[in-house]
């Protein structure tokens, strides 16, 4: 039965309306306002003045004049206005989320009845808003920390080889050369053996932080595993590779690690190889060649930067 025929349900509909701490609204068919509750007007910020028989259009306007009610980030408020307009009554019934100055969240539902009046019912969704964003936080640091290195703060294997694998598929679309090395920092073992495994783990922090800053923008580093790291470097040829690693290589001797001990100084090894220098596709595949160029590099002497070759294949017998 509807309240107008039944006097004491529509009394106690109002009543409930002034109790309730919902924000309840009616507007005309006009979009003047004709009713609204205490709730509806705290909600919104003008408890302090009436809006009955103004619109809709002149509470937003005047929200974002005042800089009260509802956070508007427009620049421009006509546009504002425009798009707002065109959005109320694009469906019978509506639901949406509003924030507040001051940090409240509310969830606003319109409802258009049938003489073309507008209902609204606004509920305080501020907890579950927290909540939310709690959880949106903590998952982005759980996804954060299952992609990062824990000591260098650098992409970890597995996101590295993630990283190498879209590597892969953009160069084979856009035939645009890309390399990949394999760094190793040399006798890092008497690192550890000398200073201690703390200072190793220091060096470690500082060899990553070094090379990033030595790197471009698009290149990546990540830890590998160990004293060992991979470098990708898109867009480039091998000797485009070999200059910027060789130039890690030769400031890399200037650096001093004091809080290791007085005068230290540490090398490294690397081992590089352009994509598609050998049959094999996946990154694993790419990684091994650039093991074996790295290989070389120790054997060598160390302290360098050794490009991957091709095995010359076995004479048959
Ligand atoms: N401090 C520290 N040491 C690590 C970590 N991971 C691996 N290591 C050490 O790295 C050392 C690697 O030693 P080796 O594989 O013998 O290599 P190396 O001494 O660098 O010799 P070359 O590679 O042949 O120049 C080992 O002593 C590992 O314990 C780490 O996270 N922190």
């Amino acid at each position: 039965m509807s309240p107008s025929h039944n006097p004491k349900l529509a009394d106690l509909l109002l009543q409930y309306a002034g109790l309730s701490e919902n924000g309840i609204a009616v507007l005309d068919a006009e979009n003047r306002f004709v009713y609204y509750n205490p709730a509806f007007a705290q909600m919104f910020d003008f408890a302090d003045q009436s809006m009955i028989s103004k619109t809709h259009g002149d509470l937003m306007e005047w929200m974002y004049m005042q800089q009260r009610g509802s956070n508007i980030e427009w620049a421009n408020l006509q546009d504002w206005l425009e798009y707002a307009g065109s959005r109320q009554r694009s469906a019978p019934f509506r639901s949406f989320e509003v924030d507040l100055k001051g940090g409240r969240w509310i969830l606003m539902t319109e409802q258009v009845c049938p003489d073309g009046e507008l209902v609204m019912f606004c509920s305080d969704i501020t907890r579950q808003k927290e909540t939310e964003n709690a959880l949106k936080k903590a998952h982005g640091d759980i996804e954060r920390l299952a992609l990062t290195d824990d000591l260098t703060g650098v992409p970890n294997r597995r996101n590295f080889m993630q990283r190498l694998a879209q590597e892969i598929s953009r160069s084979q679309r856009s035939a645009e050369p890309f390399c990949l090395a394999m760094l190793d920092l040399d006798f890092f073992k008497k690192v550890n053996d000398r200073f201690g495994h703390a200072a190793g783990d220091e060096v470690l922090k500082h060899f990553a932080n070094f090379v990033q800053q030595h790197l471009r923008a698009e290149d990546v580093l990540g830890r590998l595993g160990g004293e060992e790291f991979g470098v990708l470097l898109p867009n480039s040829s091998l000797p485009v590779a070999q200059l910027v690693l060789n130039r890690v290589l030769e400031r890399l001797q200037a650096e001093r690690l004091p809080e290791v001990a007085a005068d230290f100084s540490y090398t490294f090894s690397g081992g590089l190889v352009q994509h598609g220098a050998a049959p094999g596709k996946s990154g694993s595949d790419l990684l091994a060649l650039a093991d074996q160029a790295l290989y070389a590099a120790k054997a060598d002497g160390r302290n360098r930067i050794a490009p991957y070759t091709p095995q010359p294949a076995a004479p048959v017998a």
